[in-house]
């Protein structure tokens, strides 16, 4: 038996100034403000903004009470750092009590929320890491713009006023653990969500000169949610997920991976914005152009252009890009992606991401 899951509903942030946090992702990454909570609208603790961009939803949330210690705790710890990733589900009621008897922890039971827009239930459970949650919503036809509750917010001027990106979905989540942190959170996800395992890869195969990390990606039956679970391996030098875990102040959501139609149109309208990306190694081109040969018809001056990476196989390829950290913390980042019939994550360029990633750890003092 599995919970029957939708896709991922949205990806919530917990903040010490939600507002700011929002006008970053809409600003930098793109995104539309499409609905706010807060004084005005009678919460009288919390203020969240949610922006969308295409097929994805972001909600940052800070609070106004400094006696909310799950809050202030959360952030001392982890900095501005997901805290809630959300699946859309058939029925909320029969995913939260099949979780609960399979052993969840109950955050907040089933809730019927209801305005002039619909009617939308949620539940949430505490994921097995980092005090994360997962919140299951079941929308019946509702028709506004996120939950009950919110009042809807219009286009921010930043908007119109340079190129957008338009991405389809999340297409995964990246839950990075601490050392030998993976098994325990894959079992609970098999057990709990009835997840399976989609694909994995160790250090033998996930390293650099300095450094490695291996990976076990969990889908749900629908395989519409992908979260690689991630743990550090000792190296030569400090692997980016060790320094994620240390920053983070535990296991914690290290990235969320934008799926795209058209990753040229999408990267250079996150580079206009200002969105900055990981270095692809010099090299890396002219190698890949001329092991991939003909197989794959890409323009490889924009995809060097904009720094895109490029993984194939025998059956097609993925096209991808890492972004920066989004907040103070090296913690935190976005992924773009783009797809033709391959569903991997992009293996053949670890090394070449990792060398990126490495360079802009050993400039903060982290490698
Ligand atoms: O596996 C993925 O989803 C990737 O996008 C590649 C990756 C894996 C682990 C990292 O620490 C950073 C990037
Ligand atoms: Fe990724």
């Amino acid at each position: 038996m599995s919970v029957e899951i939708l896709g991922f509903d949205h990806v919530s942030f917990w903040t010490r100034n939600a507002t700011q946090a929002a006008s970053y992702f809409i600003c930098r990454a793109g995104f539309s403000p499409i609905a706010y909570s807060g004084l005005e609208t009678g919460s009288r603790k919390y203020c969240s903004y949610v922006v969308q961009n295409g097929g994805v939803i972001f909600v940052f949330t800070s609070t106004f009470d400094a006696h909310e210690t799950n809050f202030h705790n959360f952030v001392q710890s982890h900095g501005d750092a997901v805290k809630d990733v959300a699946f859309r589900v058939a029925d909320c009621k029969k995913a939260f009590e099949h979780c609960v008897i399979q052993g969840a922890k109950i955050i907040k039971e089933p809730q019927i929320l209801q305005d002039e827009y619909g009617l939308v239930i949620t539940a949430t459970i505490e994921a097995p890491f980092g005090g994360i949650w997962h919140t299951f919503v079941e929308r019946r036809q509702y028709t506004g713009k996120f939950l009950p509750g919110f009042k809807q917010l219009h286009e921010d001027p930043y908007i119109q006023a340079l190129p957008q990106p338009n991405f389809v979905r999340i297409d995964h989540c990246v839950c990075n653990q601490g050392e030998n942190g993976v098994e325990k959170v894959v079992s609970w996800y098999e057990s709990v969500l009835g997840f399976h395992r989609f694909w994995a890869a160790d250090d033998r195969v996930i390293h650099t000169e300095y450094t490695g990390l291996s990976t076990v990606v969990i889908a749900d039956a629908n395989e519409v949610i992908k979260m690689p679970i991630t743990q550090p391996s000792k190296g030569k030098g400090k692997s980016q997920v060790q320094e994620f875990v240390e920053y983070s102040g535990g296991p914690g959501i290290q990235h969320v991976a934008l799926l795209s139609k058209d990753i040229i149109r999408d990267v250079s309208a996150w580079r206009k914005r200002g969105l900055t990306f990981i270095e692809t190694p010099t090299n890396y081109y002219k190698q890949t152009k001329e092991k991939v040969g003909s197989k794959v018809k890409v323009d490889w001056t924009l995809l060097e252009r904009l720094g895109i990476l490029l993984d194939w196989n025998e059956e097609g390829y993925l096209l991808q890009i890492l972004s920066n950290p989004v907040q103070d913390r090296p913690t935190f980042f976005l992924e773009a992606i783009e797809r033709h019939n391959h569903e991997g994550f992009g293996a053949g360029n670890f090394r070449n991401l990792f060398e990126g990633v490495e360079k802009a750890q050993a400039n903060r003092g982290n490698l």
